[in-house]
């Protein structure tokens, strides 16, 4: 997978007829896409049956995530879904510790582990979230706390280095309009890039670290310059599709698409 991506988290937003508009007007900008960008949009989950249809329907280029999936891979776990099922309906990513799943649902380190590696053996890609809360980040434990979210992550035994994203979500960043600067985020991004290369070189080369929290058409060129920020985890800005477009191509920008040779 090329190590630019953009996913469009639409959280628990949408409905048949506002999901066949989004993605209309996203596939018209999109077309056939470019090599060096993955895009993908992470609908409601009653909606993936849908939204699969459409993208098959209409031979897009956009890619399909689920916004989250169980630990478990079949039996009595009421209400939840397995990452074989999403995988039936052409699901290549599976955003795992969203911290909206961790504080709603509190969803813990372990858990989230479990979940990653069972998103993996279904074959999907695991998007991984961590990020620091403002009492954290103001304590000056911003650093601290992010690497021992990956940590509980990167020590799973069965955990596969090769289908794995890392996204960095500030919770103070996620809906408040607040973005990390560029310089904030970056710090981060590179302590995550470290850590991955303390386990592995390679794919501390080849995982994509994307960026969330009030990301938008305005200031996604700056994030995305910084050498450790792959892509991005859009929320709000994912529901409109100029919106979402542009930072889709501030990340081919950033990839060199259409620059001068
Ligand atoms: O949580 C996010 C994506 O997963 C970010 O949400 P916003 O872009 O709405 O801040």
């Amino acid at each position: 997978m090329p190590r630019k991506l953009v996913v469009g988290n639409w959280k628990m937003n949408g409905s048949l007829a506002a999901n066949e508009a989004l993605l209309g007007a996203i596939h018209a900008q999109l077309g056939a896409g470019s090599a060096a960008v993955s895009v993908a949009v992470a609908p409601p989950l009653v909606y993936v049956p849908q939204v699969s249809q459409w993208l098959a329907a209409h031979g897009s280029a956009l890619a399909l995530a689920v916004q989250d999936v169980s630990n478990q891979s079949v039996g009595a776990y009421t209400g939840d879904v397995a990452a074989v099922m999403a995988a039936e309906f052409g699901v290549t990513y599976a955003i795992v510790g969203h911290s909206e799943r961790r504080k709603y649902q509190a969803e813990d380190d372990a858990r989230i582990a479990q979940k990653a590696v069972a998103a993996q053996a279904a074959g999907l890609t695991a998007i991984v979230c961590l990020g620091e809360t403002l009492e954290q980040r103001d304590a000056g434990a911003a650093l601290q706390v992010v690497h021992a979210q990956l940590a509980a992550v990167l020590k799973h035994v069965d955990l596969d280095l090769t289908r794995l994203v890392v996204a960095y979500e500030p919770v103070w960043a996620i809906g408040t309009g607040r973005t990390a600067t560029p310089e904030q985020a970056q710090e981060i991004h590179a302590a995550i890039r470290a850590q991955l290369r303390a386990q592995s070189p390679q794919a501390a080369e080849q995982t994509p670290l994307l960026y969330g929290g009030s990301m938008n058409a305005g200031n996604a060129a700056e994030l995305l310059a910084q050498a450790d920020i792959d892509g991005g985890l859009i929320g709000g800005a994912a529901l409109k599709a100029p919106d979402f477009m542009a930072i889709v191509q501030a990340a081919e920008q950033a990839a060199g698409v259409g620059a001068a040779e």
